[in-house]
């Protein structure tokens, strides 16, 4: 049995439909990010499984229990807003004690189990401080340790870095990763961030238009992406339009590629993904076998570790965006330069050949 069942959840606002019929399985231990565009409704299923927002149909099951009835206290899940949400007339450590219900338990021992939260969150010397005199970083770590002080059973995050500015929002990725496996919570977090997505989880589930358009591991949603709108949302792909010639062939424009057999039908219109990184761009003249062509260099674009380059395939009829090494604009004894021909070539085992 999973952690936690999402079955047939179905949520309208008005006449809008908002999530439509979400099947999703958790299992223990596991770190599940909600991605997707803005809209999509992955904050309304969060809200859902919270207990804030009441589906229209469907079950929440905890461990086989359907939850859909409880409120949110009695669920006993911990949750990490966006916004931060500490009292500021709390210090650190009273914020964390609150969210402690001193169900007999004495001051002492809330105290006790704030300094060992601050301790997880790595700021015991700033206890005594109010929020106003905590950097955002150290706010939302408050609001973590807050949230898992009573040692909830799941953990829910909205949007809990987005507030941040890039550096430290890399450094609390790898701090919340790191203490999400060390507590060994079952974890969900909602982002629409996919770096985050695909740095953070072990499995991410993408969201669009109140639909799960698909779940898998990060690596998965990666290389084998399921639909074109996977494939244009998480990472860069070059996209072409093609008609399936066979199992294993497609044609576009007038040229054939051969591609790994799959199920579309022969004749139907598809579209065929590449990654940028998959794209080998050699010296003209090279023989490159299946799947190469002619292109001019049109420009590159240099980012220290890698150099993007736009190249112009006219027997594909596409720009593609390819990568090269770092030093390609300056190795080698002809360097590539705008205008330059070369010979590129679409490994048949990088392209993703999608239903239209
Ligand atoms: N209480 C509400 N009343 C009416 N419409 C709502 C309400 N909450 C959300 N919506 C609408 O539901 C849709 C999904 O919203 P939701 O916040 O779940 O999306 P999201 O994927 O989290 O987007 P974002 O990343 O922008 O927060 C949106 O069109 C939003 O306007």
């Amino acid at each position: 049995m999973s952690f936690l069942s999402l079955r047939g959840i179905q949520k309208s606002f008005g006449a809008t439909r908002v999530l439509d019929g979400i099947d999703l399985d958790i299992e223990p231990g596991e770190f599940v990010c909600l991605l997707g565009p803005s809209g999509c409704g992955k904050t309304t299923l969060l809200r859902i499984v919270c207990g804030i927002e009441r589906a229209d149909s469907g079950q929440i099951l905890l461990g086989g229990q359907d939850i859909a009835g409880l409120p949110p206290a009695a669920r006993g899940f911990g949750v990490v807003f966006q916004s931060y949400a500490l009292f500021p007339n709390l210090t650190a450590a009273q914020n964390i004690a609150y969210g402690l219900h001193p169900t007999g338990a004495l001051a002492r021992e809330m105290a006790k189990r704030s300094r060992e939260m601050l301790d997880l969150v790595g700021l015991a010397a700033h206890a005594d401080k109010y929020p106003v005199q905590l950097s955002g970083g150290q706010q939302q770590r408050i609001a973590l340790a807050r949230a898992l002080a009573p040692n909830p059973r799941l953990l829910l995050l909205d949007e809990p870095l987005s507030a941040l500015d890039a550096q430290v929002r890399a450094t609390l990725r790898g701090e919340i990763r790191a203490l999400q496996k060390r507590l060994g919570i079952v974890t969900i977090m909602v982002t629409h961030d996919q770096e985050e997505a695909l740095s953070m989880a072990d499995r991410v589930v993408l969201m669009h238009n109140g639909r799960i358009e698909q779940a898998g591991t990060p690596d998965e949603l990666y290389r084998q992406p399921r639909t074109r709108f996977v494939a244009g949302f998480v990472g860069r792909m070059n996209m072409l339009p093609a008609t399936v010639l066979a199992d294993g062939k497609v044609r576009v424009r007038d040229s054939e590629l051969l591609c790994a057999p799959g199920n579309l039908s022969i004749g139907s219109q598809a579209t065929v993904g590449i990654r940028p990184e998959h794209v080998v761009v050699k010296r003209f003249g090279t023989e490159l076998g299946a799947n190469s062509f002619a292109a001019r260099l049109l420009d590159t674009e240099f980012f220290g570790n890698r150099t993007s380059a736009r190249l112009a395939c006219e027997p594909l009829g596409i720009e593609i965006e390819a990568e090269l090494p770092a030093d390609a604009r300056s190795g080698g004894d002809e360097p590539l330069v705008p205008s330059s021909m070369v010979h590129i070539q679409l490994p048949l085992n990088a392209l993703s050949v999608l239903a239209h």
